[in-house]
């Protein structure tokens, strides 16, 4: 990693009641930095993500934002401290606009709903087609899109974003990827991603970790990691072939 940590996972475990799903994983995330964690379907990356989000209490390691010890901070707290997170599914406030959705985002931080709006605007100018649309009649594309501004509404340092490509077409995938890459570039935030789509993920991404089973197995480079043909053949070869 180059840079100092802005967000930092020690040692997490975490899981549902009795199921332990995490046993024990560690990361590090830089400003600017788009890191993706890939593995096996059921291994624990959404478990991971819901677990820094603060959705789900872990029962052992630490979390640190910023420097600070978020490791039991309520969400609002997570997100008033630069966190901003966006899950797979339900993700829009469908029956609202796109404005709306967007205005919602603020819900939680002090600011000002224009300026925030604005500068939301600029770093994804294609809001501007689709503003005044009821978000639940869009493409899932475009809903992903809204997803990005409304996590953006909150000025977050860091931003984790689940399985942003899930039930996207390759076009529609590309464009999302695209997004999140001028969100890191323009804005210097810090992105995690957890994605099946690892191939297309790792071509916009820094660093990768693959987890297996809750545990950490590999993290390096996202290159070094398409490069490694075995690395390749056991964890991107099922997604190799898809465009
Ligand atoms: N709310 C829940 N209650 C109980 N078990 C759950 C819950 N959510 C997930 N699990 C279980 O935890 C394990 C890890 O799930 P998780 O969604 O974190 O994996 P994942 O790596 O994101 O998988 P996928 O790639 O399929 O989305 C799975 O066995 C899953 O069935």
């Amino acid at each position: 990693m180059s840079g100092t940590a802005i967000l930092t996972a020690d040692a997490l475990v975490a899981g549902y009641g009795e199921m332990q799903i995490l046993h024990g994983v560690s990361l590090e995330l830089a400003a600017g930095e788009i890191v993706t964690v890939i593995g096996p379907n059921g291994c624990g990356k959404s478990t991971l993500l819901k677990t820094l989000a603060g959705l789900l209490r872990p029962q052992g390691g630490r979390i640190e934002l910023n420097g600070l010890d978020i490791t039991n901070a309520t969400t609002r707290d997570r997100l008033r401290a630069g966190l901003g997170y966006v899950p797979q599914v339900r993700n829009v406030f469908g029956t609202m606009s796109v404005e709306e959705n967007l205005r919602m985002g603020l819900f939680a931080v002090p600011g000002s709903i224009k300026d925030r709006q604005n500068s939301v605007r600029e770093i994804l100018p294609t809001l501007a087609e689709y503003w005044t649309a009821t978000a639940g009649k869009l493409s899932g594309g475009q809903q992903q899109v809204v997803a990005l501004g409304r996590a953006l509404m909150a000025s977050p340092t860091v931003l984790l974003l689940d399985e942003p490509s899930a039930g996207l077409s390759p076009k529609a995938t590309s464009e999302v990827f695209h997004h999140i890459r001028e969100i890191s570039n323009r804005q210097g935030v810090a992105v995690l991603l957890v994605e099946q789509n690892a191939h297309k993920a790792l071509e916009i991404s820094d660093r990768c970790y693959i987890l297996a089973e809750g545990r950490n197995q590999i993290d390096g480079t996202a290159r070094s990691i398409l490069n490694n043909p075995v690395v390749g053949k056991i964890y991107l070869g099922a997604y190799g072939e898809v465009e």
